[in-house]
């Protein structure tokens, strides 16, 4: 078992459970399964490169402070450095760490030509005003400017992050490097070569693969009762979709607190709602207030964590009650979490799954910036359903192979064909 202290620890994660041990023990479980050497693993779980930044920003009110931001590269062997960048109080190295090690197993799994990164800074977004969050992303992005390129490392929005970010990333690295370079990070806006339904596509993802789940077990989207933690792009996105499907969404919730409704929620006009109050969903007339703790034990086929890590743990998996857990967020299981619901008999879609769609519709977004042809929407929604229906397909497939459960299927198929490459490439015999 890989140390923690082998990545520096900035501060402790929320809950004291380790983001990169977890992530090294599903690739130990994928590489006992694989048979794969000790020296391949011990290759496997090492970062490339782990960049940690410091970004001096001079407040509005003239006051200068320092954050630190992170980029963690690990595995290049299939492509550039693909990953997000998150903005959330709670980043540290280990954290960004572990996300980018789930991001080479996940665009393995879905068939992309890239390796994966993370980034992220340790700032809650809401304190900074719009000003000083363009100062601080244009600081970090100069910082990264030798690491980061269309061939080498595409940064992308993750939690706390958006297209507007991506827009200031863009254009400090074209300013840097002289001339434009729309392909350096994808998730931008599509005035300056964003891709159409990139900012639906890991909810539409989610949905892709809750839908296909239910399929498989001759249940429907239509009339299923769906609860879903986490309203912001991830979680929107998939709410929307989901009712759009005739699902019943009966609960969703963002980091104040949750809204109940038997009949299920009316999502346009809480959208609209939120909108027009500054993200929040609180206070939403037309639904019972809960909170997270209750929202993540209520009674539904399909349970949605689309917010933060280790939502579901050995505290409150046994309260669970739903057929299906769909990792629209990264990491919201955590390991012991997973053994119980397994045991349980619960359905636990992979969030290197489950939350591939954005990736997907940011290689689509990569692929179209580079061939200066521009597609609409519905044909990215069409090439983006094909690969996370054929990486849902794979899954199943191995796992019914094997005699292994959805995750470490998952797992097995993103890093066996990294171990594959390597071995191609004749990096490792
Ligand atoms: N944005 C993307 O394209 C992708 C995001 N993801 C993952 O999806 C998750 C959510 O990301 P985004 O939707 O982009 O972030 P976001 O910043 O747009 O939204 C996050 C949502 O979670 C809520 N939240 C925060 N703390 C919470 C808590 N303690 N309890 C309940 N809700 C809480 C926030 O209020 C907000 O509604 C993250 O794990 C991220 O890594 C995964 C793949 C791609
Ligand atoms: O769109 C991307 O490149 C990365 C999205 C991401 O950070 C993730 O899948 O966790």
């Amino acid at each position: 078992m890989v140390s923690s202290c082998e990545i520096p620890l900035v501060a402790p994660s929320p809950a004291h459970i380790c983001p990169f041990d977890q992530a090294c023990s599903y690739l130990e479980q994928a590489a006992k399964e694989l048979n794969l050497e000790r020296g391949l693993l011990e290759l496997l779980r090492h970062p490339r490169k782990v960049i940690t930044v410091s970004i001096p920003v001079k407040r509005d009110n003239g006051e200068v402070e320092v954050l630190a931001g992170h980029r963690v590269q690990h595995c290049d062997i299939l492509g550039p450095y693909k990953g997000g960048t998150r903005y959330h109080p709670a980043v540290t190295l280990q954290e960004v760490s572990a996300l980018a090690m789930l991001m080479t197993w996940k665009c393995a799994l879905v068939g992309l030509p890239y390796g994966g990164a993370k980034g992220g800074i340790a700032i809650e977004p809401k304190f900074y005003s719009v000003g000083e969050l363009e100062r601080i992303t244009r600081r970090y992005t100069t910082e990264l400017i030798k690491d980061i390129g269309p061939s080498e490392d595409i940064p992308a929005p993750d939690m706390g992050t958006s297209a507007r970010e991506m827009a200031w990333m863009m254009d400090t690295y074209s300013m840097n490097v002289g001339h434009a370079v729309p392909g350096v990070v994808t998730g931008k806006p599509i005035s300056i070569g964003g891709s159409r339904g990139r900012e639906m596509a890991t909810g539409r993802g989610t949905m892709i693969v809750v839908r296909e789940a239910l399929a498989d077990i001759g249940k429907s989207l239509a009339g299923a009762r769906v609860v879903i933690q986490g309203f912001g792009n991830v979680g929107a996105a998939a709410a929307i979709l989901m009712h759009q499907a005739g699902a019943k969404i009966i609960a969703v919730s963002n980091a104040d607190g949750g809204l109940y409704s038997d009949i299920g929620l009316d999502i346009p006009a809480l959208k609209d709602y939120a909108a027009q109050n500054d993200k929040n969903i609180v206070g939403y007339p037309n639904a019972i207030p809960i909170s997270n703790a209750e929202l993540l034990t209520l009674s539904c086929d399909v349970l949605v964590p689309a917010a933060l890590e280790n939502q579901i743990t050995e505290k409150n998996a046994h309260q669970v009650d739903a057929t299906i857990v769909a990792e629209a967020a990264n990491g919201p299981v955590t390991l012991e979490a997973n053994e119980i619901l397994e045991a349980r008999g619960i359905t636990v879609l992979p969030d290197i799954l489950a939350n591939a769609g954005g990736v997907v519709v940011s290689y689509l977004e990569w692929v179209q910036g580079l061939s200066y042809v521009f597609w609409d929407e519905d044909r990215v929604n069409r090439e983006m359903e094909l690969l996370m229906v054929q990486a849902y397909r794979q899954v199943i497939q191995q796992s019914e192979q094997r005699h292994i459960p959805l995750r470490l299927a998952a797992y097995t198929l993103g890093v066996g064909r990294v171990a594959q490459a390597l071995h191609d490439r004749g990096l490792y015999p």
